[in-house]
């Protein structure tokens, strides 16, 4: 087994379809520029170690420990206690326990190796970038190598640490589980992101990755309102049982508004890009955030958001699961740098935190420890 193994994966910014895709909807998103990191290291210590700086937590188990505990019903009552009781949980224990269920189910119980896995990240918690898919992704893929079920690519053969196409279901399909954990009910459109990065649109588990798409400049603002995923999904579902016939077109127009704003990204790209494009853009971000705040997921800091951007010209809407967290602000190619400055001054004197973000980074990866990115490492060395 590998001693030390370096693994990323991207956070994602949806730009429509979020929660509606959870109802069997079209979603499109987009992998940020913003990594989580993993550093699994074996050890002879006896001990399986979890370190997350980011949610202080730091938990060591005797693995002889944990054999002793394991009978072949642990896994099926680890599964059902996460299912049934999580709601009385804090949403970090729901990480280590996504930890120990992946670590349990791709070790067999006879051979549950010593080792410490220490996970950090650039990305916010709980913030509606999908940190939780990031951090699942980067398990899935770290402890699926770790046991020999798939190879580890910068040893045997791709210097740009990624896996081939079979590696990466495998991996998706592990990270969907650790989702499952967290969020009680994903639609699996983060952690394939997370997994394959780029654009992709995303029906039903079914992943297309959106090869033709233009370049957009997107400001990402966090509200720095916490809040949980998978208590929002859980409200939007009381709220579409509660109320069907009038949910239900709601969750049909969000289908619509991601079918229509696929289908101008993709002209965009096939025709010269002229401000009817943008028009359109940003009419379906209007009506999309109006449908948000409809299914109950809305937040007054997210309408602050829409209206001081407004101001300026520009559109936003909230992405991931709102309740608070991150929004989305497209801007124009040709929006003047100075109007991007005064915006992010506007919004950074609301409390927000605020900035200008590139897309379409590389899905999960595996990194040698020169590459991985000195300011990243350093969020690591300061626990
Ligand atoms: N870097 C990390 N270290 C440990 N746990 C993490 C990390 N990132 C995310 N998580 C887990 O994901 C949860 C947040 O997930 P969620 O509510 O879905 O928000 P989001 O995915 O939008 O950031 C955290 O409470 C924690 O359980
Ligand atoms: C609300 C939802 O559509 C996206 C949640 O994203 P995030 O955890 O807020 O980053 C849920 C899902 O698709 O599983
Ligand atoms: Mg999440």
């Amino acid at each position: 087994m590998v001693s030390e193994l370096f693994v990323s994966a991207p956070g994602k910014a949806i730009l429509h379809g979020e929660h509606a895709v959870v109802h069997g909807k079209v979603a499109l998103a987009v992998s940020l520029n913003l990594r989580t990191y993993l550093r699994l290291e074996t050890s002879t210590t006896g001990k399986v170690c979890i370190n997350l700086p980011n949610i202080d937590t730091f938990f060591c188990w005797d693995v002889s420990e944990l054999k002793k505990r394991l009978d072949p019903e642990l896994l099926r009552t680890l599964r059902e206690f996460a299912d049934v009781t999580n709601g009385n949980l804090d949403t970090s224990n729901m990480a280590t326990l996504s930890f120990l269920y992946l670590y349990l189910s791709l070790f067999r119980s006879g051979e549950l190796p010593s080792l410490t896995v220490s996970v950090w990240s650039e990305l916010p918690t709980g913030a509606g970038l999908g940190s939780s898919a990031a951090y699942s992704v980067c398990l899935a893929a770290a402890l699926l190598s770790a046991s020999g079920a798939i190879p580890t690519p910068l040893k045997e053969w791709d210097h740009t640490g990624r896996w081939c196409q079979e590696d990466l279901e495998l991996i998706n399909s592990w990270a969907f589980q650790g989702e499952t954990i967290i969020h009680g009910n994903p639609s699996g459109v983060d952690n394939a992101v997370g997994t394959w990065g780029g654009m992709l649109r995303f029906l039903a588990g079914k992943i297309i990755p959106l090869n033709r798409v233009p370049l957009l400049r997107i400001l990402l603002t966090n509200t720095k309102v916490p809040r949980s995923t998978k208590v929002l999904v859980a409200r939007v579902k009381d709220k579409i049982n509660k109320f069907p016939s009038i949910m239900t077109p709601v969750l049909d127009s969000v289908d619509a508004i991601s079918c229509t704003c696929e289908k101008v990204l993709s002209e965009m790209t096939c025709e010269p890009i002229t401000g009817e494009h943008y028009n359109i853009l940003e009419e379906l971000i209007d009506i999309n955030q109006h449908h948000l705040n409809v299914m109950g997921v809305g937040h007054p800091t997210l309408d602050t958001l829409c209206q001081v951007t407004r101001t300026r010209g520009l559109h936003s809407k909230l992405t991931g699961a709102g309740g608070g967290g991150c929004g989305i602000t497209l801007l124009r190619p040709e929006t003047d740098y100075s109007v991007v400055q005064s915006t992010v001054q506007d919004l950074r004197d609301c409390g927000f935190d605020c900035w200008e973000t590139s897309i379409g980074g590389p899905g999960v990866q595996q990194h040698s420890p020169l590459s991985i990115k000195e300011e990243s490492l350093e969020i690591l060395r300061r626990y």
